[in-house]
This record gives structure tokens, C-alpha cells and sequence, in this order.
């Protein structure tokens, strides 16, 4: 089973644009689960434009599902995730100005610094995942970090795969199958939608989790977050 997380960056993005609490972040995050979504995801950013710290906060409690919260470990982020206590933090190498998430750890040479934060956590017992890009010896230096997932930055794919272009998944394919071999579990997300989704879970074995935010809100826009989440379900089930 693939879990599908959906990530409410962009509902905090809406809120944001008149400073009140519309939309409601915390209803909006039962409701998702409500409709059922298997797990929350929020990445907050070091200017706070969408999601807050205090959200992270205020989202505990309200998380029944799973909780990932994704970042680059920076040490207010740090300090953020070993007082919340989420089931898993997601490493992402986000420069500080970043718009959105555009690359994956270089994990050979960031070794010992992702060895030092993945213990951490770990100690924790928070469950790890690291944002990598689908290149094999980015995989094998992922294994080496011990960390217990990779999630595998599909950008690339989701483009491709719009211009008809399917070979694009090999690569995914091919990291997801030596992840296997590793006994790294395997997550995926960026620009994931419900055009692409279907055709990704199927070429991706033991596919344990998504996290969708973009396209999940913009396809919610026409036909309502529970429409769109079931057509998720669906497709991953
Ligand atoms: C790691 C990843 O792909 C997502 O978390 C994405 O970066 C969402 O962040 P934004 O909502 O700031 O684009
Ligand atoms: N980790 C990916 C994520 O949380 C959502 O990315 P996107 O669907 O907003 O591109």
C-alpha cells in the first residue's frame, strides 16, 4: 500500500494573503484526514510565506494520521522537530531563498553531515527520509547515511511525463529497485498529480509514500479537497 501525506503548504499560503484565519489551516488538516489522507506534510521555510513554526506546533495534536515535516536541518528547524516529535522528518536541501524545493542532496558529499542530523533524529526515534534526486550513487551515499528512507524528487518525471514522454521514469525505476536491494524504504513527491500518479506507483516497487501539495490543491479548487483526495486513494490503492 502507498500512503498518500498531503501537504498543506499551500493552504497556509491562502490564509497568509489577508493575515486572518481563512482558510482555517487546523480544520482544513482534520478534514484531509477525514476524507482519508494517511498522513499531513508541511514544510515550512525559513521566511514563514506559507507554513509557520507555530503551525508545526499547533498541527501536532490535530495529526492523527502521520506526521512528516520536511526541511532543510537548519538548527531552529532542528530545535523545531525534537520538540514536536513528528513520526517523520523529510531532509530537504533547500537554499535559504529557495521558491520551492529544486534539488536533492548530494549525499556523498554531505555524508557526515547527514550521518551527524540522521542520528540525531533517530535517537529520537523520529523516522527519517532524505530528498534525492533518482541517480544511482545518490541512493548508495543515502544507504550509507542510515537513514531509513529516500524520497525520490520527481520533478523531472512529472514534466516529462507531461510532454508524453514515459521513458522519464526508468531512472526512478531503476533507484527505486537498488533502494530495495539496500532496505531503504522509498517515498516519493513534487508535482505528483492525479494525471501522473497512477502511471508512478505502477513503475515504482514497494512504493510506501506520497506527499502531494501543488496539484492536489489546484485540482481541489474544481472539484472539492474530498472528490480529489478519494481520486488519489484510488489511484494508489
Ligand atoms: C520537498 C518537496 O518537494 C516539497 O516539500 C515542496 O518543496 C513543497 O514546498 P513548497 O510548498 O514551498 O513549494
Ligand atoms: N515532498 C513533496 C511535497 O510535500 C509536495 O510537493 P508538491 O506536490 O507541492 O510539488
Amino acid at each position: 500500500m502507498t500512503k498518500l501525506s498531503v501537504n498543506i503548504n499551500k493552504i497556509a499560503t491562502l490564509r497568509n494573503a489577508r493575515g486572518g484565519n481563512m482558510p482555517n489551516l487546523l480544520k482544513v488538516a482534520e478534514d484531509v484526514q477525514k476524507f482519508g489522507a494517511q498522513g499531513i506534510t508541511i514544510h515550512p521555510r525559513p521566511d514563514e510565506r506559507h507554513i509557520r513554526y507555530k503551525d508545526a506546533y499547533d498541527l501536532k495534536p490535530i495529526v492523527k494520521t502521520e506526521y512528516n515535516i520536511e526541511g532543510n536541518p537548519i538548527d531552529s528547524f532542528m530545535k523545531m522537530v525534537l520538540e514536536i516529535k513528528p513520526e517523520q522528518v523529510t531532509l530537504v536541501p533547500d537554499a535559504v531563498d529557495a521558491i520551492t524545493s529544486n534539488a536533492g542532496w548530494d549525499t556523498l558529499k554531505n555524508k557526515d553531515f547527514l550521518i551527524e542530523i540522521i542520528s540525531e533524529l533517530k535517537r529520537n526515534e523520529i523516522r527519517t527520509s532524505i530528498f534525492v534526486d533518482p541517480v544511482k550513487k545518490m541512493i548508495e551515499g543515502a544507504a550509507k547515511t542510515g537513514t531509513d528512507r529516500i524520497e525520490l524528487y520527481t520533478e523531472e518525471f512529472a514534466k516529462q511525463y507531461a510532454l508524453s514522454n514515459k521513458e522519464a521514469i526508468k531512472p526512478y525505476t531503476d533507484c527505486a529497485i537498488l533502494a530495495n536491494e539496500l532496505n531503504l524504504g522509498i517515498n516519493a513527491g513534487h508535482d505528483l498529480s492525479l494525471e501522473n500518479i497512477k502511471f508512478f506507483k505502477e513503475n515504482i516497487p514497494n512504493l510506501l509514500e506520497v506527499s502531494i501539495g501543488h496539484a492536489l490543491i489546484c485540482e481541489a479548487l474544481y472539484d472539492g479537497l474530498e472528490v480529489v483526495i478519494s481520486g488519489y486513494l484510488e489511484k494508489l490503492g
